[in-house]
């Protein structure tokens, strides 16, 4: 039987519509240096996920001589603040949408409840969040590990005594209460985040593992 190259295409993209499953997201949240970038990229080896860091994302706009946004973003960062959702959510919307994987990790929001709202508002509803992936990590370790990647050439300008003070406050009064928040739908899962990168991610795997209903 003939079907033309249209029909072919007009049954694709009603399958895709019928069928489409919205993609998967997990948050990664927990204080500077508590290693989820670390844990992140580990997770994206064995898991396949796509890594979508908010604070890289701010980074690279910030670096772009052509964002609007450069100096705003700059001085959030420096500050320790947390950027204007509106600004953070298209980032990480764009890369989303420019991905072909269904499955993100976020690491690094939602930080503030501007952060959670703005997402509740435009993206919750688009996606599957699984579940909250928080490192838990006090915060003289903390401290020490994001020092040692300054003085280790990591070029942040917020890897300073200074912005840490300011970071860690941040975390503690903003985005604490976030992960609270989450606490209440059982969907944060604890990961003592204090041992090595491998025993950690041992946990982590675990996490992912039962996410995945024990596939890998
Ligand atoms: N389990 C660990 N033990 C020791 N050092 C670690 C561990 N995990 C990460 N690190 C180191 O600590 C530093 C911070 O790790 P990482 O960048 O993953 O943290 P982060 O939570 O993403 O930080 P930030 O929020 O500041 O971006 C890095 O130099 C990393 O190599
Ligand atoms: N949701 C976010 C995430 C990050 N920022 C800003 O970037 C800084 C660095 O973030 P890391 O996750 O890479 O540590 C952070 O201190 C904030 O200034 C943000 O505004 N919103």
């Amino acid at each position: 039987m003939f079907i033309s190259n249209c029909g072919i295409s007009l049954v694709r993209t009603i399958c895709r519509a019928a069928f489409t499953m919205k993609p998967k997201v997990v948050f990664v949240l927990g204080g500077p240096g508590a290693g989820k970038g670390t844990q992140s990229q580990k997770i994206v080896q064995h898991f396949g996920y796509d890594h979508l860091s908010a604070g890289d994302l701010l980074r690279e706009e910030r670096n772009n001589p052509n964002s609007e946004f450069g100096e705003l973003i700059e001085n959030y960062i420096k500050e320790g603040k947390i950027v204007p959702v509106e600004i953070t959510c298209s980032l990480l919307e764009n890369a989303m949408q420019a991905s072909e994987n269904d499955k993100f990790l976020i690491d690094g929001f939602p930080r503030n409840q501007d952060n959670l709202q703005g997402w509740n508002k435009t993206v919750a509803d688009k996606v599957d969040l699984q579940f909250v992936l928080f490192f838990d990590c006090p915060q003289d370790v903390c401290l020490q590990r994001c020092l040692y990647r300054g003085a280790s050439g990591s070029g942040r300008t917020d890897d300073n005594e200074e912005s840490l003070k300011k970071r860690f406050n941040t975390y503690l009064n903003e985005t604490q209460p976030i992960i609270s928040y989450y606490e209440k739908f059982n969907l944060v899962r604890r990961v003592d985040a204090t041992r090595t990168t491998d025993e950690v991610f041992e946990d982590v795997k675990l996490l992912f593992q039962e996410a995945a209903g024990g596939d890998h």
